[in-house]
């Protein structure tokens, strides 16, 4: 760790040369920008990661001490490839920790993801080797073999973990297995709680040594560590980071990427995680007409019931919120994911009982007294509740007035004064305490770079 800090230290001297920059200069903007690049390329091991062949056996191992995750991050993992296609199996060849069959048992049931294990059976070679064979009969292409974790690094674990891929790397030999496996790859991923800081580069160093380490993911990353420990697995194994865990639910699971991670790291909210997103829920060809919309600062109930309806497609949506720092505590606080969405969905029902003219209109002026009252007695709400919906409404209405006059470029069209122009204005829509945290209109502006000219949403 030591070590890695030095090289850092050392690399961002060389770029950042503090006595040559002429004043006027931020200087801690552009140390922040140095650590910002070299953070990234620390993340980067130059060298692709393992992806399993649709069609073709591979068994993925997964190692890491107990209780970094590891049964869970197996599941996930075979979950995120069963959605797009691939035919995972789950071998639960942990036989140290008494239970782990049946937590593998229950998530692969829950997900419909075939799995081998036994109650019996002590010997966890045995089991690795007997649950990659029924699987590759069975012409599964991606076989995860979950191993025992322990407290600690210990002898006997490395020993088990190294006779587990010894074991199964060897099964392509076998006659009547090779004739139907037309090439098998192997890999071996370790799983790293998030909160693991400084000891995160002996222990990925540990496994590195018993079991060819291909891959790392670290879990835990809804918690409040930031998982800088990744920056010393990745040093260790020199090996890539590939998801990252946000959830104990099953589609907690996201593929990682090095910039959000870094930015919040260096605790600057993800801002490129939190547009993505936005990217993801808003359909592509309604993103420009509600861009136009907005920028003419028409916000209608009508939009922000399209947002709603965005908003719980986007699944938990503390999830998107707490991408931007400030806003998870207002809007979503933590733990009361299900009452935001159950008040969500109750102001979506009112909103059915209006008509279009009054889901068009920027304003409530349509919203005297006897239609409060109708729409509350149509939508089986009390007249308290559309009051508040409507509060609600004016609220965002007033946060996305802020959107007005926004300049909108076509695409390739972005030049520096629209550019600037756009930064000025999200930095208005922006809540105060949030600008504050991402570090002012200058960090905001090195973040809008940082996104790409590639994102249409850049136009914000
Ligand atoms: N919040 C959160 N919890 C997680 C995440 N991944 C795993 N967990 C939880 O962490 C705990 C331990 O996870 P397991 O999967 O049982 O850990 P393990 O490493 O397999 O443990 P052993 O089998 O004993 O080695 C469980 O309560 C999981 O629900 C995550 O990304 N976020």
């Amino acid at each position: 760790m030591f070590k890695l800090v030095r090289e850092m230290q050392t690399k961002i001297k060389k770029i950042v040369n503090l006595d040559e920059l002429a004043a006027g200069h931020n200087k801690r903007k552009i140390i922040q920008q140095a650590i910002f690049t070299q953070l990234c390329q620390m993340l980067d091991p130059g060298k692709p990661s393992f992806t399993p062949k649709k069609g073709k056996p591979s068994v993925v191992m997964f190692v890491g001490l107990q209780g970094s995750g590891k049964t869970t991050t197996c599941t996930k993992y075979a979950y995120y490839h069963q959605k797009r296609g691939w035919k995972p199996a789950l071998v639960c060849a942990d036989t140290f920790r008494a239970g782990a069959f049946d937590q593998l048992k229950q998530n692969a049931t829950k997900a419909k993801i075939p799995f081998y294990g036994s109650y019996m059976e002590s010997d966890a070679v045995k089991i690795a080797v007997e649950g990659v064979e029924t699987f590759k009969k069975e012409n599964c292409d991606l076989i995860i073999v979950d191993t025992s974790g322990r407290h600690k690094q210990e002898a006997a674990l490395f020993e088990e973990m190294r006779q587990v891929a010894e074991a199964t790397k060897n099964l392509h030999m076998v006659p009547e297995l090779s004739s139907n496996a037309n090439f098998e790859t192997r890999s071996c991923n370790i799983v790293m709680d998030s909160s693991i800081g400084q000891a995160a580069f002996d222990q990925a160093q540990a496994f590195k040594q018993s079991a060819a380490v291909g891959a790392v993911i670290v879990t835990k990353m809804d918690g409040h560590a930031k998982g800088g420990g990744a920056l010393s697995a990745v040093a260790a194994t020199k090996s890539p980071v590939i998801f990252i865990g946000t959830g104990e639910h099953m589609d907690e699971f996201e593929v990682f990427d090095v910039k959000p991670f870094v930015s919040r790291l260096l605790g600057m909210g993800d801002m490129i995680g939190f547009m993505d997103k936005i990217h993801e829920v808003v359909p592509m060809d309604k993103q420009p007409e509600l861009l136009q919309k907005l920028s003419e600062g028409h916000f209608s109930l009508r939009i922000m019931y399209e947002q709603f309806q965005n908003i719980l497609k986007m699944g938990p949506i503390s999830q998107v919120f707490s991408m931007l720092p400030g806003f998870s505590a207002e809007l979503m606080p933590k733990g009361r994911e299900k009452d935001s969405q159950a008040k969500i969905k109750r102001y979506m029902t009112m909103m059915d009982s209006m008509t279009d003219e009054e889901l068009d209109s920027s304003s409530t002026k349509f919203m005297n007294e006897s239609r409060i009252i109708r729409i509350a007695r149509g939508s089986g709400h009390q007249v308290r509740e559309v009051m508040e919906m409507l509060e609600e409404y004016k609220r965002l209405a007033k946060i996305w007035s802020n959107m007005k006059g926004l300049k909108i470029p076509k695409k390739g069209e972005m030049n520096p004064q629209t550019q600037t122009k756009n930064v000025q204005q999200l930095g208005r829509f922006l809540p105060p305490e949030m600008l504050k945290q991402i570090g002012g209109m200058d960090s905001l502006k090195i973040l809008m770079k940082q996104m790409g000219a590639g994102k249409d949403m850049m136009g914000m």
